[in-house]
Parts: C-alpha cells; structure tokens; sequence
C-alpha cells in the first residue's frame, strides 16, 4: 500500500450524503467510517469525535498543523500492512473502502471566499504587454505586493462538470459601441489553489513568517475567462462578468503535509520587498503542471502549456500576508488562486491570451504522446493538428499537475477538467 495523502470528498453511488475520503491507489478509504470506529487515537483527533463523518473538511482544516499531521501518521498506521484494525476486519473495510471508479467527486470545502492572485511574473508582463501595450509591462506596484482580485466563490464548479459559454459586453473590434454577445474568447488560466486552514480573525494579521501554516493544501485550479468581455469592463476595478460565471478545482486537496518533500527554494525578489512580506526562508513547492485541450468527438489530448508552480514570484506566505495585512479574516476552506502560471520558454504560457498573442497567433497543436494517448492510435491521426485561438464549444480543457522526486517517484494532482457548452439562451 502506498502512503495516503489525499484528503477530498466522496459520494458513494447509492449514498444519500457526502463522505470524506482518502485516495489509496484505485481504492477510496472513508475516513469518516474510520472514525466511527474511533480509530483516530491521537491527542488531538480523538478529542474530536466527528470532524471527519461531515459533508465538508472545514471543520478538519480549522484544526490546524498538528491535527493534520496527527491523521497523516494516524492513517499510515492504519492502512499499513503489518496494522489489524482495518485490514483484520471484513465488516469495516466493506463499509470504508470503495472504488474510485464508483464515487462521484464533490467539493471538498465549503468555500465562503475566494481570491485569485497574479504572481507569475511573465504571466503578468505578458498580459501587461497585450491589454496595456509597451511601456506598460509590469505595473509599478507589481514587484512590491502580490496583486489580486477577489473572485467569486459561488460559480466554483469541481472537475467533471462542463461550463457555459458566458454572455457580455463587450467591443467587437473596430467597433465604437459595446453589443451583448456569447464571448467570442473564451479562455482557461492553468493556476494552483491553495485551501487555508484556521485562518485569523477580523482585525489581526498573518505574519509572513509562519504563514506556511495556513497552507492546508493544494489542488488544480482552471480560473475561465472571456477575454473579450474582460478587455472591456475591467477598467477601473478589475475583472467581473469576464471571470465570474465558472472557476474549476480539481477535487484532490494534496496536503501540505504530503507536499513536504517537494519543497523548494522560491526565486529571488529584486528589489527586495517590504518588511511585513520578508521571509526568513523563501521556499515553494516543485510542482508540474500541463494544460490540455481535447476537441469535440476526439479522444486526444493536444498540449497548450507545460510549466512549474515554482516559478512564481511571490509565494502563498506572502499572499497570505498580504490578503491580512489590513485585518481581513481568512477563513477555513477559503480558496486563494496562485494567478495563471506562465513560464518564459516555448510552450510555457498558461493561457491562450498569452499563447496566441492576444488572438493574433492561432495555435497549431499536436497531440500529447504519453500514456493518455490510447496505444491504438495510428501514426495518421496522432499527425492531426487543431488549430486553436480560443475555445471552441465542445473543447474539453484538462489540467493535470504532478510532483516527482530524484528516484522517478510521482506524486498526483489527478486533473482539473471540464467542456465548453454553447452559451444559455437570454430571456
Ligand atoms: O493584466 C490584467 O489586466 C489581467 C490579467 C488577468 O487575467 C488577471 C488574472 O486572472 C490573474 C492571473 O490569472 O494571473
Ligand atoms: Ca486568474
Ligand atoms: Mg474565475
């Protein structure tokens, strides 16, 4: 048995609620049945009797670090092979563990807020460049606070459901008057999500410096835009209607705890960062990630973004210290978006704005070759490009992260994926 590491929500088909469960290769164990069973003896954990038999992990994640670790340790044990109390008893395992192909996934949290960053920093200079123009790069507050707008928590879909092609306003080029149209650019942004743990209370601040502590893990995050109604509205204040109708997670909260080995160094600030955003140590999560499309009727997936968490500027400490700096409350099950995640090489621009220029340069994409590619797929059709702007109705966008230590060992996001419908009828 591999190590648990994956904590989400689970609904048995056949259940009348959600559960809480754990990934074990092909198997989810509830971890909630667990608990029924008071198997969670730790100090902490056995004190709290019912944080895992909820609909929701909020509760779990209000709990904090040392709970979480406790139930890290406390599941390895109980799902090692040398361990009796679940392995020895046919009762339990017939009422906790099922297969993953039999459980329809939900989101893991109740999420009351949510805040989408923008921390690459190509990916900002990118977009400076293309809404802005030159000279307008980087905005000057840009290298000084992780800049963020707050986003909507009630359009939050989680992988597997399909999203609308939204209404706006927006201005047909060359045009001087604004029309209502379905977008004509609609886009996904490839991001993380982070889900905070016990958060602070109104009025007090997070320092920087033990801010990791918030982390209780991440998922996959796909923020959907439409850059045309976007380009329209968002000046002064920011995205709305362009970003509000669908943000997508992927439905695996990876734990901070299981993220541990995949820590690394955060790249160098310069010029250097106000005080209260000054970590004593830098460090960020090695993290790959890759954006798909699969068209209409097709079974293979062309490859629009490869890249690495680890390259963004400001790290979720600093995000985290600045989203409190003024005494706003995080709370637990909040949801922070790390900002579209766009490296400076070829084939690194998490976005189609980006990949295709501001729609200027369609996309001519192959197929991925690896293992999602069925075998049977001969040499002809693996030959077929799609040429992409934006989306079209009926592109399936699937995201999918990954981290991988020295010895090849994998450790999975699962993916993030949904299709574009053709856009609601207006009354
Ligand atoms: O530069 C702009 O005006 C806006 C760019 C974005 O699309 C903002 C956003 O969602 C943040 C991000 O994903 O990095
Ligand atoms: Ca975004
Ligand atoms: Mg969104």
């Amino acid at each position: 048995m591999t190590s648990p590491q994956q904590h989400s929500l689970k609904e048995t088909k056949g259940s009348d609620r959600n559960h809480i469960g754990v990934a074990l290769g092909q198997q989810v164990i509830d971890v909630g049945a667990l608990q029924e069973q008071r198997l969670f003896t730790g100090p902490i954990l056995s004190q709290k009797g019912s944080c895992f038999r909820k609909e929701h992990l909020n509760e779990f994640m209000s709990l904090g670090t040392s709970a979480w670790a406790e139930a890290r340790a406390t599941l390895q044990r109980l799902l090692s092979s040398s361990e009796g109390a679940v392995r020895d008893n046919r009762k339990l395992i017939e009422a906790a563990v099922v297969p993953l192909a039999s459980v329809a996934m939900q989101l893991p949290a109740q999420i009351g807020d949510y805040t989408d960053f923008y921390v690459s920093k190509q990916h900002a200079f990118n977009c400076g460049a293309l809404f802005r123009g030159p000279g307008h790069e980087l905005q000057p507050n840009w290298v000084h606070m992780p800049v963020a707008y707050h986003g909507r928590s009630s359009s939050i879909l989680v992988s597997g459901q399909n999203i609308k092609r939204p209404w706006g306003q927006a201005l047909t080029p060359g045009s001087l008057n604004p029309e209502v149209v379905p977008s004509k650019a609609l886009d996904f942004e490839l991001e993380m999500g982070c889900f905070i743990g016990s958060g602070n209370g109104l009025g007090e601040s997070i320092p920087v410096d033990g801010a990791d502590s918030q982390i209780f893990g991440m998922v996959l995050l796909n923020d959907w835009t439409a850059r045309d109604i976007q380009k329209w509205e968002y000046v002064p204040l920011g995205p709305f209607n362009g970003k509000n109708f669908a943000t997508q997670i992927s439905p695996w909260i990876v734990t901070s705890e299981a993220l541990k080995p995949f820590l690394c160094e955060a790249p160098e600030q310069q010029p250097p960062v106000l005080p209260y955003l000054q970590e004593s140590k830098r460090s960020t999560y090695d993290i790959h990630v890759a954006a798909d499309i699969i068209p209409a009727g097709s079974d293979l997936h062309y490859r629009v973004a490869r890249t690495n968490f680890q390259t963004m500027y400001f790290t979720w400490p600093q995000m985290i210290a600045h989203h409190t700096l003024g005494g706003c409350n995080l709370r637990p099950g909040d949801l922070l978006g790390s900002g579209t995640i766009s490296g400076g090489g070829p084939g690194q621009r998490g976005c189609l704005l980006e990949a295709t220029c501001g729609g200027r340069e369609p996309l001519q994409l192959t197929p991925v070759v690896n293992e999602e590619v069925p075998q049977d797929v001969d040499d002809t059709r693996r030959a077929q490009r799609l040429m992409r702007t934006y989306l079209n109705d009926g592109d399936m966008v699937i995201m999918s992260g990954w981290c991988e230590n020295s010895s090849g060992e994998q450790l999975s996001f699962g993916t993030c994926q949904g299709a574009v419908l053709p856009s609601h009828k207006l009354l």
